[in-house]
């Protein structure tokens, strides 16, 4: 966050806590770890089913849940233990510190707090024999560092094993020859309103910077008019909302039970648009003919009044003339009375006359579109949105189904960038929390045919290969790589026996998508201060609207970054192409600002990447939500004891292609695995501060005596995920 968060990581050790705790407070500590606040989630009522008993218990317990969350929030940097909620807590509701205790057990069971980089300040209680906390997590991405963490916590032994030289996986990033950092990964963090990496920022010593919803676009070179640009923006967030609204109303799909995609929604709602503004077109011509005709027939009748007015007078005149007018009064009278009624109705037709040209007036200053998107600029900057909407989503919008929100989660709200990068958090907390990561061991082969063990071969840097065993795994393989095992590919691991038809299904259901960069370093940036760093290049080709269109860049970086996105991503012209074709963008809105030859230059070719093949998963047409839970579903060695989980980005359904989804992955697997073989039962987790010797782990090792209220629970129905879905 702050540069000198490191200064203030040793400060928080002697500090109290003492977070506000007016009801504000205690709400937005909830929402930010997307808890409702004023009811307990059905995960929380599996977990205190005391819960469903009495109404002040539900009230007691909230406000003990959202002390806690705002404990924990409040100093992140160290742990938020029992003691401590107990003095945010004002009696009498203090009182009770085992529901405390139980309630900041639950929470950092499912990590919504004493996750990441923190000092611990009580006892990790190792209740399994030696042999049963042996955890090997396969990966070291956000899932698996997220995994690895918690399970140290809660007194597993811990080993990643990692088939690259670095950690990090698709958070990753190197430094060129004069020292500038190149982000080949994720770089932007967004949500970060209600998303653990807004914590983990806190804790780690990074520069974090605000990404900007409003950026400036570009078209042919010329900067696009702030107004037009908000106009279209507006228009396609409507579609947006109508989709997402169209989605939690009801199911749309083809005649193979297929999700209907989301271009082809917005291609519909669009039609749907064109259409209503034609008939809108239509009934506004239509009026305007109407009142032409209103107007010409009073005009008409008018004309009418007046010339009978005006025989009436003359006929009077000439009698007048003849001095007849005593001769016949009634004559004289009936003509007075002919004149009297025709100008009435003439003043009366006058003032309908009048209306119908105000009427008239009116819509001819207020003409009706004939199109609903004018074809041009304004059909290209919304066909921009939808290839932003393809970045975002990883993937091109006709593979994409409709439902899908996940792109609305990562789009809205606070986003910002790691001036040192992504890594720099993930280096940083696995420093800290001296995890045992084995770099450069690729799992070739993952065997849970036997009993209670899984075995692993793992190909060594050297190309030696070695058997591993562990009690429990945590396979955090990317998307991309398990659909390569299921197609057999040799360069993927193997399960043995191979994976269950639901889990094949699942894999093959869940969209694997793409985005690549082209990474441009200068010897000086000229696109604009520190400030303006994020723009877009509007494709005037409607089919290359995911190509080099979002440019970004940290302040005060020589390293700008474009984003190839939907169809454009699996480009597979040369790297030397895609580097002119970026230039020549550039040079279109910078002109001679930009030089011909970038110091340096970097494309990603993530599809190729055999640890990764895609950047992230997506919502397919085929997919539905228990996919992501077949997915989750642990595979049983042949004791049939849950022996192998799996987190990663996709399995998160929420967060999908997101180090947020990875996180919460990690955690959501390790809680699994501990609530099956851990316990889910409490002990004293308040702490003692005596024990506490500098930032080192205190584990006590109970081998297997296990406290009697402390039993494991073999299968907990996974409800809803903590912290998500429910919220
Ligand atoms: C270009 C790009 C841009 C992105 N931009 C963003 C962004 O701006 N914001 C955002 O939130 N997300 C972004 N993402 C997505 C984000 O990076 C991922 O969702 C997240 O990092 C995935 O984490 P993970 O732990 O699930 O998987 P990974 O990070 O892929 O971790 C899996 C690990 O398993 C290892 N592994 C694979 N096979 C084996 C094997 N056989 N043996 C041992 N280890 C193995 C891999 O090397 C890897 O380290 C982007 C991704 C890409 C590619």
């Amino acid at each position: 966050m702050s540069s000198d968060a490191g200064s203030d990581y040793e400060e928080a050790q002697g500090e109290e806590f003492s977070p506000s705790t007016d009801e504000n407070t205690l709400a937005s500590a909830a929402t930010q770890n997307r808890l409702p606040f004023d009811r307990p989630t059905e995960h929380e009522l599996a977990f205190f089913p005391e819960l469903w008993e009495h109404k002040t218990a539900v009230e007691i317990f909230l406000l003990i849940r959202n002390t806690t969350l705002a404990t924990w929030q409040y100093n992140p940097l160290k742990e938020c233990t029992a003691l401590d909620v107990r003095n945010n807590v004002f009696p009498p509701f203090n009182s009770d510190l085992d529901l405390i205790q139980n309630i900041v057990h639950y929470l950092t069971r499912h990590g919504l707090i004493n996750y990441g980089r923190y000092v611990r300040s009580t006892k990790i209680n190792r209740f399994l024999v030696r042999d049963e906390r042996k955890v090997i997590v396969i990966g070291s991405g956000a899932a698996g560092i997220s995994a690895a963490t918690q399970l140290t916590s809660f007194g597993f032994d811990v080993t990643i094993l990692e088939a690259r030289k670095r950690i990090g996986g698709r958070i990753a990033g190197f430094k060129t020859k004069t020292g500038e950092l190149m982000e080949t990964g994720a770089d932007t963090l967004r949500n970060l309103e209600n998303s653990p990496m807004a914590t983990l920022l806190q804790q780690c010593n990074v520069d974090e910077q605000g990404v900007f919803d409003t950026v400036a676009m570009f078209l042919d070179g010329k900067s696009l008019p702030e107004e037009r640009i908000k106009n279209i923006m507006g228009h396609y967030l409507t579609a947006k909302k109508a989709l997402n609204w169209e989605a939690h109303q009801r199911d749309h799909r083809d005649e193979r039970g297929m999700y209907v995609s989301r271009q082809q929604a917005y291609e519909n709602l669009m039609n749907m648009c064109e259409r209503s503004t034609l008939v809108r077109y239509y009934n506004h011509c239509k009026s305007l003919e109407n009142i032409a005709q209103e107007r010409e027939s009073h005009y008409k009748q008018m004309q009418q009044c007046r010339n009978m007015a005006y025989l009436a007078e003359n006929k009077l005149r000439l009698m007048e003339d003849h001095n007849q007018l005593n001769e016949d009064p009634l004559l004289r009278r009936s003509l007075k009375r002919d004149i009297a009624t025709s100008l009435a109705k003439f003043n009366e037709l006058a003032d309908m006359f009048e209306v119908c040209d105000n009427h008239w007036i009116e819509m001819i200053e207020h003409p009706q579109p004939k199109q609903y998107m004018h074809p041009g600029s304004d059909f290209s900057t919304y066909n921009f949105m939808l290839g932003h909407e393809e970045y975002l989503y990883g993937a091109n919008l006709e593979r994409v189904q409709y439902t899908a929100n996940a792109a609305q989660n990562k789009e809205n709200g606070v986003a910002s960038r790691v001036t040192e990068g992504v890594h720099e958090l993930m280096k940083q907390i696995v420093e800290k929390r001296k995890l045992d990561i084995r770099l450069q061991h690729n799992v070739k082969q993952i065997d849970y045919s036997d009993k209670n063990r899984v075995k692993l071969t793992v190909l060594k840097a050297n190309g030696q290969v070695e058997n591993m065993t562990a009690a429990f795994v945590v396979s955090t393989l990317p998307i991309g790589v398990l659909k390569k095992t299921i197609s057999n590919d040799k360069r993927a691991p193997t399960f043995t026996p191979t994976l269950p038809e639901k889990k094949v299904t699942a894999i093959k259901s869940i969209g694997s998508g793409l985005v690549n960069k082209c990474i441009l370093e200068f010897d000086k940036p000229f696109w604009a201060n520190s400030n303006r760093y994020q723009f877009a290049t509007v494709s005037p080709n409607l089919k290359t609207r995911g190509s080099l269109c979002v440019w970004s860049s940290v302040p005060d970086s020589k390293v700008i970054t474009a984003y190839m996105a939907g169809q454009e991503a699996h480009q597979s012209l040369p790297d030397d192409v895609l580097i002119q074709n970026a230039i020549l963008n550039l040079q279109r809105v910078f002109g001679n600002q930009c030089p011909r030859v970038p110091v340096s230059a970097h494309i990603t070719r993530w599809q190729h990447d055999e640890f990764a093949f895609g950047s992230g998963s997506f919502w397919g047409l085929a997919t539905e939500p228990h996919h992501f839970d077949d997915l989750i579903t642990p595979l049983e060695t042949s004791d049939g004891v849950p022996r192998v989980y799996f987190a990663g980005e996709h399995t998160c359904p929420s967060y999908t292609s997101t180090v947020q989804g990875a996180w919460m992955s990690g955690a959501r697997a390790a809680a699994d695995m501990a609530n099956a073989h851990n316990g889910v039962g409490f002990v004293d987790l308040s702490g003692s501060k005596k024990d506490l010797e500098g930032e080192e782990l205190i584990t006590v090792d109970r081998d297997g005596q296990m406290p009697e209220d402390m039993v494991p629970l073999a299968k907990i129905q996974r409800q809803s995920e903590p912290g998500t879905s429910d919220a």
